[in-house]
């Protein structure tokens, strides 16, 4: 008898499915807006060129394929938490920051899931609504219970600050809030610094545990110091906090599986002594994580010259992003005769815009216009180019209306 006959078929992930669509489809016209992973104005996947500057020296020196430890590669442990904090914060100074390489940023945000639903069993994880697609699921395996923040207000077409604090404040106590760090994904729309301050206080006042996820820091504004501003903010009031990062954006280590989870403890001796279970929770989910990436991180900013071309390249990125949101604007702002006001494309922050497009009306996008993107309305701008944006306008304003 075949014990595996009754598991059935399991639908295709919400984003990385689009991309399964978009190969199938045969028309040139197609253009995939899907995916969050950046692309050239040829629409080509990007290698940055430090990227593979950093791989020749590390073939030129030779490297061995030991185990890494469990937590990771002590160099990048130490490049990435100063990376987020800066190596000047008081919070790397005093050893209070518990570093372990993580599985990229899902793969961070499972492991600390997984300290959550040992250590703090009952708490809450909060998120944000909507949010990246792939967070009820991680929660969801990790068996720790989420509920949602308001977040995005279709009304406003931007952020529903009072619903966002209401709900934080009427969580249990010791709740985590899930925040995005910076170019929350899928809205594109950020707190400002005055928000950001209330929502600190709001989190401090009902002792609620702020838990960051920064997946595109300097990939938002081209300024890895600035795009690590609320972290910093939150950390310099002295809280605890977890920061969940990627490298998979800001320097295209996209399979590299590249990122690290950060534990904010009030002392030193609290954070060995996380750091402990968070590697006693790693040994038995994969053992140990991959060496390449960490050590491409590494290697970039350990080198002056290297981590200098590395800014500039995410500035490139972030710029190109940029022109194409401007270039986007215009042609909807041309081709609609509605009146309708599309200046939000050009407040979002980051890698994405939220269209306001419903479910039926994306779906009008691929069948019609064999534009690929998610669900929910949003459109990496990643996938986009100049060249591509009339035709774009034109999809979104036959399917708008
Ligand atoms: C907010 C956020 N957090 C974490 C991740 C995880 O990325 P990783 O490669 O595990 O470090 C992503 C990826 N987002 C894009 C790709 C994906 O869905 O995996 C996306 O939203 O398209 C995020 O957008």
């Amino acid at each position: 008898v075949s014990r595996f006959e009754g598991i059935t078929m399991a639908p295709p992930d919400p984003i990385l499915g689009v991309s399964e669509a978009f190969k199938a489809d045969t028309d040139e016209r197609k253009l995939n807006l899907g995916v969050g992973a950046y692309r050239t104005e040829e629409l080509q996947p990007y290698v940055l060129k430090v990227v593979k500057k950093a791989e020749n020296l590390m073939l030129e020196r030779g490297e061995n394929k030991e185990y890494l430890p469990i937590e990771g590669l002590v160099a990048f442990n130490k490049a990435t938490a100063e990376l987020l904090f800066g190596a000047d914060n008081p919070v790397i100074k005093q050893q209070r920051v518990a570093t372990v390489q993580g599985l990229s940023g899902t793969g961070s945000l499972r492991l600390a899931a997984a300290l959550i639903e040992r250590y703090f069993p009952g708490a809450k994880v909060l998120i944000s609504s909507p949010t990246w697609g792939n967070h009820k699921n991680i929660f969801n395996d990790a068996r720790v219970p989420w509920s949602e923040y308001r977040y995005y207000d279709p009304k406003t077409v931007g952020l529903d600050f009072e619903g966002m604090i209401a709900d934080i404040k009427d969580a249990p106590e010791g709740s985590f809030i899930l925040l995005h760090g910076c170019a929350h994904n899928p809205t594109g729309i950020d707190p400002t610094p005055e928000q950001w301050e209330k929502i600190a206080d709001v989190i401090q006042k009902k002792n609620h545990i702020p838990f960051f996820d920064v997946a595109y820091q300097g990939f938002a504004s081209g300024s890895l110091d600035a795009d690590a501003g609320s972290v910093r903010l939150f950390a310099a009031r002295g809280m605890e906090l977890l920061v969940a990062q990627s490298y998979s954006k800001n320097l295209g280590l996209y399979a590299e599986r590249i990122g690290a989870i950060n534990v904010v403890c009030s002392t030193a001796d609290a954070a060995t002594r996380v750091k402990s279970q968070l590697k006693r929770l790693a040994r038995p989910m994969y053992s140990n994580p991959p060496v390449h990436g960490a050590k491409i991180v590494a290697n970039i900013v350990s080198d002056p010259a290297l981590f200098n071309e590395w800014k500039a390249e995410m500035e490139m990125m972030a710029g190109r992003i940029k022109n194409v949101r401007q270039k986007l604007y215009d042609s909807l702002s041309a081709k609609d005769k509605s009146g309708k006001d599309w200046s939000f494309i050009l407040k979002q922050i980051g890698m994405f815009s939220f269209t306001g497009l419903s479910k039926t009306q994306s779906e009008n996008m691929t069948n019609k216009w064999h534009v690929y993107m998610t669900k929910d309305g949003r459109i990496s701008l990643a996938g986009l180019n100049l060249a591509k944006c009339e035709d774009l306008a034109d999809a979104i304003v036959d399917s708008y209306h």
